[in-house]
C-alpha cells in the first residue's frame, strides 16, 4: 500500500510548500500528489510548471502529478521536465485518449487517468492495459476538505474486476475525502495508492498519521 499527499491544494506560500515537502520527505508517504488546476476544467486555481519544479527541488520522493486542466497534451513534456513521474490526466479533458497515454509514455512517464465522480469505470476498458494507474475521484474536483463520496467502493470494486478480466497491470487510485474511517474499506475493495490531503495536514502530527494510515 502507498499513501500519496496532498500538499499542494493545501499550501499558501512558498515556504509552506518546502516546510510540507520536507516533512512529507521524513514521512513513509510514498509519493507526492501535486495537483494542478487550472481555473477552466475545475472551479479552482493552484499552481502550475514553476511551481511543480520547486516542490521536485526539495522532493526526494517521486512526484504524481494529477492534471485538472483542459488541453493536458500542450503540458505534458512541461511536467515532465518540472519533475512529474507519473501525470495523469482527466478522462473528460481528453479527445484522444490512447494518443495522450501514448505521449506521456514517451516522455519516460507512467500514465494514469482521473475519473470524476460521474464518469463510469467502464469507459475505460478499450483501453486499460495501456493506462499505469487509474485514480478514481471521491469528491468533484477542485477543493480539498471535501466529503467522500459512498459509492467509490463500488466504482473500485468494479474497476479492478475490469483490471483482472484483461490482465493489466494498472494501480487503482483514489482521491478526495480519504480518512482513517474510509481507508480500511478501500483497500479491501481493491484500492492500491491512497490520496490524502486534509485529513493528515490538519492533523496535530501529520508523520504519525501517515504512519497509521499505512498500517492500514
Ligand atoms: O484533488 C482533490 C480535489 O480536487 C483532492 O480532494 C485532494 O487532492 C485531496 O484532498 P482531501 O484529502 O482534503 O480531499
Amino acid at each position: 500500500m502507498s499513501i500519496q499527499i496532498a500538499p499542494s491544494v493545501l499550501a499558501s506560500d512558498f515556504a509552506n510548500i518546502q516546510k510540507e515537502v520536507e516533512m512529507l520527505n521524513a514521512s513513509e508517504a510514498d509519493f507526492i500528489h501535486v495537483d494542478i488546476m487550472d481555473g477552466v476544467f475545475v472551479p479552482n486555481i493552484s499552481f502550475g510548471i514553476p511551481v511543480t519544479a520547486a516542490i521536485n527541488k526539495h522532493a526526494k520522493k517521486p512526484l504524481d502529478v494529477h492534471l485538472m486542466i483542459v488541453n493536458p497534451d500542450n503540458y505534458l513534456e512541461a511536467f515532465r521536465n518540472a519533475g512529474a513521474e507519473i501525470i495523469s490526466v482527466h478522462y473528460e479533458a481528453c479527445n484522444h485518449l490512447h494518443r495522450t497515454l501514448q505521449a506521456i509514455k514517451q516522455l519516460g512517464a507512467k500514465a494514469g487517468v482521473a475519473i470524476n465522480p460521474h464518469t463510469s469505470v467502464d469507459l475505460l476498458e478499450d483501453v486499460i492495459q495501456d493506462i499505469d494507474l487509474v485514480c478514481i475521484m471521491s469528491v468533484n474536483p477542485g477543493f480539498g476538505g471535501q466529503k467522500f463520496i459512498e459509492n467509490t467502493y463500488d466504482k473500485v470494486k468494479k474497476l479492478k474486476s475490469l483490471i483482472n478480466r484483461k490482465g493489466a497491470n494498472t494501480l487503482i487510485e483514489i482521491d478526495g475525502g480519504v480518512n482513517q474511517q474510509n481507508a480500511p474499506k478501500l483497500m479491501e475493495s481493491g484500492a492500491d495508492i491512497l490520496v490524502a490531503g486534509s485529513f493528515v495536514f490538519s492533523a496535530k502530527d501529520p508523520i504519525k498519521t501517515i504512519k497509521e494510515l499505512k498500517s492500514i
